[in-house]
């Protein structure tokens, strides 16, 4: 589509358009990260938009389950090769962001690239690497992490599958002593992997030594079929991701060399003695490289969902706002508004939490480097909230732009269904949301407790900040009201931890009292986190060197962001007098101003985001406006469109027509 041509786009986006008051091409540059990001992402995006293979026969919805695996794996196989085709230098994950959208519903090589052989990079030691990554990284084995069993997906330790090692073979015999040990839910198992990292507690010297990651061979390199001992396959439809082959797996004391247990962190010698790691959790380390990942795809998703919302309200016209008046676009009610712009802000939030995440975890890798976990729990404390806030937001944030699109919004082909599918599954996925909370609040409590000693943990020093308990601001700058985000934080931490221990003076075991705490621990977890957010927006905004136009669209969705946020949960606000009931009202006055500031620069704001159609997929959301010609063009596609009276006509509903006569 060419942008510059008006000719081809409806009325009411180019009115729109001509509203901009900043310059687009400099907000798409801060949402990639700078320009070498972007011209890379287009590059890479051009790369695939333009090439036929990456087109569907048919729309997916009309395929059959195994034409769908199929055909998406075609698709996978063939933007692997392309990936390696092109010129070498170039971090992959780095460019898995511009991906999005070229394989629709979960691709079944997916857990080969974000955890497989990430998997090998932090657990295998050199001679490992040696011998796996490259072929990895070659796709000339393909892997998956196979961790979840159908018993146990949460409790880690709770896994059953064994790996017991025979020194006098020196070997591990893997097994699966139970159905509940059964390896459920890995992508890409079912038919797609011959390898795979799995996840089984260790034995050796008759002692358990807790969950350990081995790499494992499943199919054979030629003929494709399962090794003996080894029982592989799909575990059929879910909600979304349905072109992936999620697998199940199953081990019959299955034997493996000693060297594949991944040695990097703790090892098995030949005669069976067992070396511990630094820090017993760096064999969970691809979780939790994985959850720092999900944070920057949460965003992406949502920038989908919030594209096709957003210029589907600019076009939709519904109702009438002055009595008699032509029918206004919907985005002018402001109730409207209120469903889209916050989502827009909300996207900004991600960006930048991801890249405040990023950040600390080059830097606690680089330490692990040199021996030294002191910053592992702060960087899993930090992991587990972003993931945890971002799916959730990113889902519901979704899901309320499907609303924002009325009926048409439930057509798959808006793409907003299949876009919320392929989100809410990151609120399960690699942690389970209220579990990674929970650890989250632990953190929290252990810090508030350990108040005074030193820890270098940033995340929480403000624990220590009890003067601020009292104090309430009458200033409503954005950094002010980031405070009262760190004012409810640390008033729900101190509420909860008061409460842990007055259930264990009154002699409960402290787990009970965890357990009976744990609805206002969650929110202490939330809090905080969102208080880590709103803190690292402010800052991002407050220092970022832009011009005028994009540094003030970007204040405005900062505050609209602080306000909504307060909005949402103003009781805890008010209960440890942050705020006043009568802050609240002016904050909701002003957040209705934001809306209609932010209103006219929406659709610019969402174009910044710089989402090629092809890759958009929706009918709703295309760059030219042209809703309605493409939502009959895609009916029309329909396998029943292919005759006027179906077969199944005849078959059901002309005698049930006809009995009764
Ligand atoms: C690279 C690009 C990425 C792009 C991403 C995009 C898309 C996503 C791609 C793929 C997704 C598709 C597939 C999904 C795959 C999966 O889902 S894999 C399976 C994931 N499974 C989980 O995440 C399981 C969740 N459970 C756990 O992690 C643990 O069981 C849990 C942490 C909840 C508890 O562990 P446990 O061993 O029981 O510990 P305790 O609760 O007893 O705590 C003991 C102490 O250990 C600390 N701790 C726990 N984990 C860590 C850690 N990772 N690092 C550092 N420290 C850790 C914990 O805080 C306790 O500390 P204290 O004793 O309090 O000091
Ligand atoms: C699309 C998808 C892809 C996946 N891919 C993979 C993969 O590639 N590899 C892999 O190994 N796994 C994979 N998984 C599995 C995933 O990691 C697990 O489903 C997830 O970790 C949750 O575990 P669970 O299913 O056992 O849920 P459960 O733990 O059984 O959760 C059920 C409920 O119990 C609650 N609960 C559990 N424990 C606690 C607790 N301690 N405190 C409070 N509440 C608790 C939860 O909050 C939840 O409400 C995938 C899952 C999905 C949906």
């Amino acid at each position: 589509m060419d942008k510059n041509n008006e000719r081809e786009c409806n009325e009411d986006l180019i009115r729109e358009r001509r509203k901009c008051n900043f310059n687009i091409e400099e907000l798409t540059n801060i949402v990639d990260g700078g320009k070498a990001r972007t011209a890379r992402r287009r590059e890479i995006q051009r790369l695939l938009i333009n090439d036929p293979e990456f087109l569907d026969e048919i729309p997916q919805d009309y395929m059959s389950h195994e034409d769908r695996y199929s055909n998406e794996l075609r698709k996978s196989a063939h933007l692997m090769q392309k990936l390696a085709d092109q010129e070498s230098g170039h971090d992959i994950h780095q460019d898995i962001g511009a991906l999005t959208g070229i394989l629709k519903d979960g691709n079944p090589l997916m857990v080969h690239l974000s955890m497989f052989i990430p998997a090998i990079l932090g657990q295998a030691n050199s001679e490992q690497q040696e011998k796996w990554l490259g072929r990895s990284l070659r796709n000339e084995i393909i892997g998956t992490y196979a961790q979840t069993e159908l018993g146990h997906g949460t409790f880690v330790r709770g896994l059953e599958t064994r790996a017991t090692y025979d020194p006098t073979v020196e070997e591990f015999v893997l097994h699966t002593p139970t159905i509940t040990a059964t390896k459920w839910w890995p992508g890409g198992l079912g038919k797609t992997c011959n390898y795979c990292v799995v996840m089984a507690q260790l034995y050796t010297q008759g002692r358990c030594y807790g969950p350990h990651p081995f790499i494992v061979q499943l199919r054979d390199e030629e003929t494709h079929r399962s090794l003996p001992g080894i029982t592989l396959g799909e575990i059929g439809p879910r909600l979304g991701l349905n072109s992936n082959d999620n697998g199940f797996l199953k081990f019959e004391n299955h034997r493996i060399p000693r060297t594949n247990m991944l040695m990097k962190h703790s090892q098995v010698l030949k005669d069976g003695t067992y070396v511990k790691p630094l820090h017993n959790k760096l064999s969970y380390g691809t979780m939790m490289l994985v959850r720092v990942g999900i944070v920057g795809a949460c965003s992406r998703s949502l920038q989908y969902a919030v594209t096709i919302a957003t210029r589907y309200s600019a076009v939709r016209h519904q109702s009438e706002i002055v009595p008699g008046q032509p029918e206004p676009q919907i985005l002018d009610y402001q109730t409207q508004q209120y469903k889209v712009i916050p989502q827009i802000a909300s996207v900004f939030a991600l960006i930048f939490s991801a890249r405040s995440l990023s950040k600390i975890q080059s830097s606690v890798t680089a330490k692990l480097k040199d021996g030294n976990t002191d910053l592992l729990p702060e960087l899993h404390s930090l992991s587990s909230g972003l993931k945890a806030l971002s799916s959730s937001d990113a889902s519901w944030g979704v899901e309320v732009c499907r609303l924002a699109c009325g009926g048409h919004g439930y057509l798959a082909s808006s793409n907003l269904p299949r876009t919320y599918t392929g989100t809410t599954c990151a609120i399960t996925y690699e942690g389970e949301n209220t579990v990674l909370l929970l650890q989250v609040a632990r953190y929290l409590i252990k810090s508030y407790r350990s108040i005074g000693k030193e820890t270098g943990a940033s995340s929480v020093s403000y624990l220590a900040d009890q003067t601020s308990l009292a104090s309430s601001s009458s200033s409503f700058s954005n950094k002010a009201l980031v405070q009262a985000f760190k004012l409810s934080a640390l008033s729900l931490v101190a509420e909860a931890e008061a409460r842990l221990q007055k259930l264990c003076d009154m002699g409960q075991e402290f787990y009970h009292a965890w357990n009976y705490c744990s609805v206002l621990l969650l929110k202490c977890a939330e809090a905080h986190t969102r208080y880590y957010i709103c803190e690292k927006y402010e800052q991002t905004v407050d220092s970022l060197k832009a011009s005028e136009g994009v540094k003030n669209v970007l204040q405005s969705l900062c505050r609209l962001y602080l306000i909504y946020h307060i909005t949402l949960t103003h009781g805890d606000f008010l209960k440890c007098g942050a705020l006043t009931p009568r802050n609240i009202a002016v904050l909701e006055g002003e957040m209705c101003d934001l809306l209609a500031v932010l209103r006219p620069q929406a659709v610019s704001i969402v174009d910044a985001f710089d989402i090629p159609d092809e890759l958009l997929g929706s009918t709703l959301g295309c760059w030219d406006g042209n809703v309605y010609q493409r939502l009959y063009d895609e009916a029309l596609k329909s396998p029943l469109n292919k005759t006027d009276v179906p077969d199944a006509y005849y078959k059901y509903l002309l005698p049930l027509m006809k009995s009764s006569l």
